[in-house]
């Protein structure tokens, strides 16, 4: 695809921090924006028309998960992701390397790919660049990413510079393997803690040249000092005219301090995750609402939301929901939690327009308790 998919429509003159706009194939994103995991073709517990209710301008979808069940051929027989689920706005997937590393089974990893055991039944399957990239082709998200190596945070230097060196082979491989013009490839960064590290993989990726960048390798356990160090080590060397994505990131402080950085794109299963666990996101904090002192709270969950949870119900009624096992627990929270999400993104991209995120963001630490500084 050509460079100009990414329009820089404003930078914050106080910070990195860049308004963006990336067309896709299903339409156009806002950024800095985050990103609803989808794993499963579903957003767990969300009807796409809540996700429309919430305004989610791109839900993101697995191809490791999508592979193994229902198939990435049955899908595509099916008229791609955007029919079989009914979601007509832009999509990403990811290219399948960290589930295999997290959830497979007896990984083998060799130049030609990696061979795992399915977490559904054990069967034997080998992914490699050219089928990461065939699959997420015939599931036809509008994004899709290179396959692969995310080392573990304690991988040892030695180990990291011959993963990102197979990881730059694998990025060439995908390139030469991808076929569809109307799907944005990008490419994805390793190097582990290791700054130096990061520079050089940095330079062997965007020397392939692809129309978005990840940060990967983050997110993984290490330290809020190192997740922190390699953003800011990273930012000034990716390309200022393309979008910035880093997979897997995360807790609402480190949204608000990667965009400060000048990143422009997040996915993180926490908002989902927490809700299904009663963890919710509030502006007074994070909320456990299964606990006592909510069983005869008539007050809405967070009563600075405008979401419709928070305009409907109380905060007993959603702890009675959780603690009855009810379905419906797992869709309000988690309609809250992603609304929580999506209207800090919204703003954040409000205070960037006017100068002011560096603002935006010292209150954001200062008063709120999110900071875990
Ligand atoms: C959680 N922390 C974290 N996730 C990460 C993911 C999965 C995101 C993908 O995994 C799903 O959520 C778990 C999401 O669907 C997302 O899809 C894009 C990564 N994917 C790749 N290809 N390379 C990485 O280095 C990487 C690092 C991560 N760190
Ligand atoms: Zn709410």
């Amino acid at each position: 695809m050509s460079a100009d998919h990414f329009t820089l429509i404003h930078r914050d003159t106080s910070c990195g921090a860049r308004l963006g706009s990336l067309k896709t194939a299903h339409g156009m994103i806002e950024t800095p924006i985050f990103m609803p995991v989808g794993t499963n073709a579903t957003v767990k517990a969300m009807t796409p028309e809540d996700l429309l209710a919430i305004n989610a301008q791109i839900i993101l979808a697995n191809t490791y998960h999508l592979y193994l069940r229902p198939g990435h051929k049955l899908v595509k027989k099916l008229g791609g992701l955007h029919n079989f689920m009914n979601w007509q706005r832009p999509m990403l997937t990811d290219s399948g390397g960290f589930q295999v590393f997290s959830l497979g089974d007896l990984r083998k990893i060799s130049e030609h790919g990696v061979k795992f055991q399915s977490h559904l039944d054990g069967s034997y399957h080998v992914l490699t660049p050219e089928l990461a990239i065939e699959i997420q082709e015939d599931l036809g998200a509008d994004i899709i990413m290179c396959f692969d190596e995310c080392p573990p945070a304690t991988a040892d230097y030695n180990y990291v510079v011959r993963s990102l060196e197979m990881t730059t082979r694998w990025a060439r491989r995908c390139k030469d393997a991808h076929t569809r013009q109307d799907q944005l490839l990008f490419g994805i960064i390793q190097g582990g803690m290791h700054h130096d590290l990061r520079a050089r993989s940095l330079a062997d990726i965007c020397s392939i040249g692809f129309d978005g960048y990840a940060l990967g390798g983050l997110s993984v356990g290490e330290t809020k000092e190192q997740m922190y160090g390699v953003m800011e080590a990273c930012a000034s060397m990716m390309p200022k005219d393309k979008p910035r994505y880093i997979m897997g990131i995360g807790a609402p402080e480190d949204l608000v301090e990667a965009v400060w950085h000048g990143y422009d794109m997040f996915d993180c299963v926490m908002p989902t995750r927490n809700a299904r666990n009663g963890m919710l996101f509030t502006s007074q904090g994070r909320i456990n609402i299964k606990a006592k002192i909510y069983e005869e709270d008539e007050r809405p969950l967070d009563p600075e939301c405008g979401c419709h949870v928070c305009r409907t119900y109380s905060r007993a009624y959603l702890r009675h929901l959780y603690r009855s096992g009810e379905i419906l627990a797992s869709n309000l929270n988690t309609y809250h939690n992603l609304y929580f999400y999506l209207d800090l993104m919204r703003r954040i991209r409000e205070s960037i327009l006017e100068n002011s995120f560096t603002a935006f963001r010292h209150s954001f630490f200062e008063k709120s308790v999110y900071n875990q500084k």
